[in-house]
Order: structure tokens, then sequence, then C-alpha cells
């Protein structure tokens, strides 16, 4: 069997020193999403969801338990292992799509894989292509602010794919979006799950959402308890 794309085990999570100020946020959390694989994220407000995904996509660091990506274990590596993993192999969503304002869609796409070393005429290659996988294409020459919340939410994942990650880490990547948009732009999602391999945890409160992926994972006060 493959290793999973993404794997948390015994992760543990206190913020704050002292009986008044500690918070235990997260309590031995373990779960592991399979390459290709959908997976909803359902946890009630505070739950410790966002400090997951932070752990997760190597963006904090538990107290206690491991982090693996495609079977390596990243908690022992140094800051610069650890960014270089972050910007290769994860992608980010959120409900927001902070898209640099003073960029054009392509270039918001483009700029990610030049960071990774991709050269601007290849990396806008690949941008249109993904522009035009999720239907934004003719829109490319925009700046955000010219574009629509649907529009602008799929410039951010093709952002979020544009250095082939291995997972995808959103955050109510839907959120801000009216149902119909909401629908297409999650219909993108799943298609480039199941086209491409990637593993998704996918933060939501939307129950339809989450119906629509391979299964659910509740966190409640820190721990994942049966969906
Ligand atoms: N840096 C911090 N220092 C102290 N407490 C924190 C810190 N960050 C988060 N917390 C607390 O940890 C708990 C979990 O926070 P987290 O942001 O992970 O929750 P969440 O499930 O994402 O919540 P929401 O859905 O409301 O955004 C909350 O009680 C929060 O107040």
């Amino acid at each position: 069997m493959s290793d999973p794309a993404l794997a948390l085990e015994g992760v543990e999570k206190t913020y704050g020193r002292g009986r008044a100020g500690e918070v235990r946020v997260l309590r031995g959390v373990s779960l592991a999403l399979a390459p290709g694989e959908a997976v909803a994220l359902v946890a009630p407000s505070g739950a410790g969801k966002s400090t997951l995904l932070h752990i997760a996509g190597l963006l904090d660091t538990p107290d206690a338990g491991v982090v693996r990506l495609g079977g390596q274990d990243m908690a022992g590596r140094g800051d610069r292992a650890r960014t270089q993993a972050r910007r290769d192999r994860v992608g980010f969503i959120y409900q927001f799509h902070h898209l640099l304002p003073e960029f054009t869609a392509l270039e918001n796409v483009a700029l990610p894989q030049m960071a990774a070393g991709v050269g601007r005429r290849a990396a806008e290659v690949r941008a249109q292509e993904l522009l035009d996988r999720v239907g934004v294409g003719p829109r490319a020459g925009h700046r955000p602010a010219a574009l629509s919340g649907g529009e602008q939410q799929r410039v951010a994942f093709c952002r979020a794919l544009a250095n082939r990650p291995s997972v995808l880490l959103a955050d109510e990547p839907t959120g801000n979006l009216d149902p119909e948009t909401s629908d297409q732009v999650f219909g993108v999602l799943m298609a480039l799950v199941r086209e491409t391999g990637l593993a998704a945890l996918v933060a939501t409160h939307n129950m339809a959402l989450a119906a629509r992926m391979d299964r659910t994972l509740r966190l409640e006060a820190g721990e994942i308890v049966p969906a």
C-alpha cells in the first residue's frame, strides 16, 4: 500500500502557559488522507480546526505527535526543509482568496511557481492552462478587483495548485460565495482531486458539500470523533 499523502499521528497543541492561560487545543489528533481522496473536516467554532490545518500545512509545529507528508516525518526537519515542503507539496485555499491585488490573475498563479524556481515563461504557460481548466482563462489579464467572487476563488484554486502539491488544505473555500457559484467552484475542486490524485482536506460547515466528499472527519474539543 502506498504512503498516505498526509498523516497526523497523536498531534497535540496547547497555547499559553500556566493554569490560567493554558488552552489545550488539539488532544491527540490522528488522521490520514490517501492520494486522490477528498475529506471533509467539520468542526464547531473553536474546536481547533485552524490550528489543525496550520499544523498539517507546516505553518505551525505540534507540541507532540507526528506530521507526515508522503510518508516523510516533517516534525524533526529544519525550518528550511519545512518551508520548502510547504511551498512545493502543500496548497492552501482560504475563505477569502488573498490574491495579490496589484497583479493579474495570470501573475497571481505564475508567481508561486517562479518562487519555486520555474522560469517566467513556463510558469505563465502553466498558469494559463490552469485558468483555462477552471473557466477563467479569458480573464487571465485582469486584476482580482475586476473579477467576480467566484472567478477570484477559482484563481485562488489555480494558485494553490500551481506547484502541483500533493496535499490541498482548504478552510471554508466556498464560504463567501452564493450557492450556485459555491457549487461550481466545489465541482472544480473535486474534478481536480479526481484527475490529479491530489489529497484534499476541506474544512466546511456546509453539510451538502461534506456529503459530496469521500468521507467526513468531525473535530470536537480538539479530538476527532465519529462523524
Ligand atoms: N495563539 C493562540 N493563543 C492562545 N489561544 C489560542 C491561540 N490560537 C487559538 N487559540 C484558541 O484555541 C482554540 C482553537 O482555535 P482555532 O483557531 O484552532 O479554532 P477554530 O476551530 O479554527 O475556530 P473557528 O472555526 O471559530 O475559526 C480557541 O479557543 C482559540 O481561542
